[in-house]
This record gives C-alpha cells, structure tokens and sequence, in this order.
C-alpha cells in the first residue's frame, strides 16, 4: 500500500538482481524508511526472529524468499541436507505464526518436484514470488468478503461513521499487501462508507502506535490511537461497532491465536453484544491443531517490556528504560481466542463461522495441504 503516495509492498526481488531480496526493516518505522537486503539465508532468519518483517503473511513470505536464498547457497552435491538443515533452522526462527513452515513446506514440496540443482533454485523463486503474490491477492480478496459486514452496519447507522476496533498490526505491513485485518477497512473506504478505527498502541512491541496508525493515515483512514486497556470502556459506552483483527493461526476448529491481548478484547465484545471478527488467508489455518491451547505461544525478550524505542527531542532514534533496573518482566507474544468467542472469520473465500463443519466446507481440501489444492 501507500507510503507518501507511493505504492509499497513489504518484500520484493531486487529488480537489478534477483538474488537480493528487499524488505522494509519495520524495527524503524514510522521514523525511518529502511530497505534491507536479504542476500544470505540467514539474512532471512534475522529478519524474522528479530522482527525486520513481522506478521503471518510477511513472516510466511520472507520464508518463501529465505527457502530460495538458501538454494542458492546449497552446494551440487548435498543440496538436500542443506536444505532440510535450513528448513529446521529458518522454521524455529519463530513459532505461532502458521504462515512461517507452510511456506517453509511448500517450497520444498515444489523443488522435490523438478530434478537438477538449477531447476530447483528457479522453481525455489517462482514458488517464493507465487507465495507473495498469492498474499496479497488474497488479503485483496479478504477486504472483498469483509466489506460486507462494515457496509451492514454502516446501513443500520444510516451512514454515520463504523467504529472498528482493531489490535496490533494486521494491516499491509504485517502481510505483502492490503493485510488482513485492514482489507476489508480499505474496502469499505474505497466504497465510500465512512469509518473509524480505534488502534490499540499493542505493548510491548507497539505496532498498533508504530505501524497500524502510521498505515492508516498514510491511505487517510480516520483513526484514534489508544492505549490497550481503554478498548473495554469505549465499548460500553457505544463507542465501537465492531472488533476486527488478524490471526497468527487459526485451528480448523475455529479457535483464533492473534497478539497477546486479543482474547481480552474479544471478552468485552461478547459481553457488550459486539461482532468480533479474525481475518486471515488460508495460509494461516492449522490443520492439525483441534484445540488453540496446544499452539505455541512465543515468549521474547523482557527487554521489549522494559524498555521502548522512540525518537528523542533531537530527531534521533532512541531506546530508553522505563523500570527500575533488575525489575523482572514476562514478554508472552501472544494468546488464544476461543472459537466461542469469535462471530466469524473472514477468508479469501468468504466469511464463515469458526467451527470445524463451517471452515471444512469452505476448505474441503482440509488438513495438510498447501497452496498447490487451495485455489482463491
Ligand atoms: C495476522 S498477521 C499480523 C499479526 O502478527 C502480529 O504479531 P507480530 O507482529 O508479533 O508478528 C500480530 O499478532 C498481528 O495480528
């Protein structure tokens, strides 16, 4: 999407020599517009656990791309084990986004497919600009089945402006393009519906003050940004209309893992009679998962709680404490909604409710697939 009127995606080949893969270094944003160079695999595996690139589908993509650096580094003889080496260590980079082995398992589905060391290496980056393409038109998809549900309400308030709620980045940033959580928002602005986003700043990390404000004001979405407790008040007092965020994975069976605090907000919807709504390409369903709480819930550093990153009265980037030293903190990246919990999820094929029976219909391919048996 747009950064200072241009259009932007979050990672892409380097048109001068597409062995370099270029990604904006979020770390930055919204005070410094980065591009970094994935040249080397482990260049891929940095951006990933030290969140250059975050959120499902970016995380999903830049281990499309690290998969094809990777078997360009892989020697003749060996290939492999090289591979299968990386695999593991480009898929421990981090652990709930589902996004991140299914691209990882793709890849190599593909490669095993064709026989030299050559055909591999350009069928490794057709498969990684498949899956990048493949994310954005579906996130462009997810704002066409979303809009529906904005335009619903924006009826019942006879055009008054729909007040959205939404949690950390699941916005373009967080995907190749369009995002999830966003889609159907920049749908319902370029219908013509006015809305409004309420964005939760989303500690530690704060994408939402960092990443989700930034985006929205860069495609001119009314937002107001918030802190992560004030959700709760604005919603009992008719001050939101809907809750709308991504999903890091989703189990088959409907229950949602999304940024720590997302369960809490999906509570006080269900207790002010509010629509809560996970959007998500099927790239971030778990087939194998029954029950959201055997999903892996990252735990990162207690630096990320303790101190934050800013720019300071002179313009410069700055890093500050905020406790007293040797206090101890807990940095869970991460929670489980429950599929009680949730109104509906909202796909590229459209919006279903979150059970077992509702998502095998829309998906009958079901469990253990890829892209290859998912067609938009
Ligand atoms: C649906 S992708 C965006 C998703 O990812 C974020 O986590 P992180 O920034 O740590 O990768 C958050 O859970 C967003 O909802």
């Amino acid at each position: 999407m747009k950064i200072n009127g241009t259009h932007h995606r979050t990672i892409w080949p380097d048109p001068a020599n597409k062995e370099e893969i270029c990604i904006l270094d979020q770390r930055l944003l919204p005070h410094r517009i980065v591009i970094e160079k994935l040249r080397d695999p482990e260049d891929a595996i940095t951006a990933i656990s030290d969140m250059y690139v975050r959120g499902a589908g970016l995380i999903g993509a830049t281990a499309g791309f690290g998969m094809y650096l990777a078997a360009l580094k892989a020697p003749e003889s060996g290939f492999s084990s090289f591979m299968n080496q990386y695999s593991d260590a480009l898929g421990n980079s981090r652990p709930t986004a589902r996004n991140l082995k299914w691209a990882i398992e793709r890849v190599n589905r593909e490669i095993d497919k064709v026989q030299t060391v050559g055909e591999k290496r350009e069928k490794a980056f057709a498969t990684g600009c498949e899956i990048a393409d493949e994310d954005a038109l579906f996130c462009r998809k997810i704002g066409e089945h979303g809009v529906a549900l904005i335009a619903e309400i924006s009826r019942r308030k006879n055009g008054e402006p729909v007040n959205i709620l939404t949690h950390c980045n699941a916005g373009w940033l967080a995907f190749v393009d369009y995002g999830s959580a966003t889609a159907p928002i920049y749908a319902a602005r370029d219908a013509g519906i006015d809305i409004h986003v309420w964005v939760d700043e989303t500690r530690p990390w704060n994408q939402g003050a960092r990443l989700t404000a930034w985006e929205l004001q860069q495609e001119g979405i009314p937002n107001t940004l918030i802190c992560d407790n004030t959700g709760g008040h604005l919603m009992q007092h008719g001050l939101v209309d809907m809750v709308l965020v991504g999903s890091d994975r989703t189990t088959h069976t409907g229950d949602v893992a999304n940024k720590i605090g997302t369960y809490l907000k999906a509570v006080a919807a269900r207790d002010n009679g509010i629509p809560f709504y996970a959007a998500l390409p099927s790239s971030t369903f778990d087939w194998n998962i029954d029950n959201g709480f055997d999903i892996p819930i990252e735990q990162r550093s207690e630096n990320e709680v303790t101190q934050v990153m800013g720019l300071d009265a002179t313009g410069a980037m700055s890093n500050v404490t905020l406790c007293a030293p040797g206090t101890k903190a807990a940095n869970y990246g991460f929670d489980i909604t429950p599929s009680r919990l949730v109104s509906g999820l909202i796909t590229e094929r459209g919006v279903v409710d979150a059970n077992r029976d509702a998502i095998h219909k829309l998906y009958p391919e079901g469990a253990g697939t890829g892209k290859s048996e998912f067609q938009a």
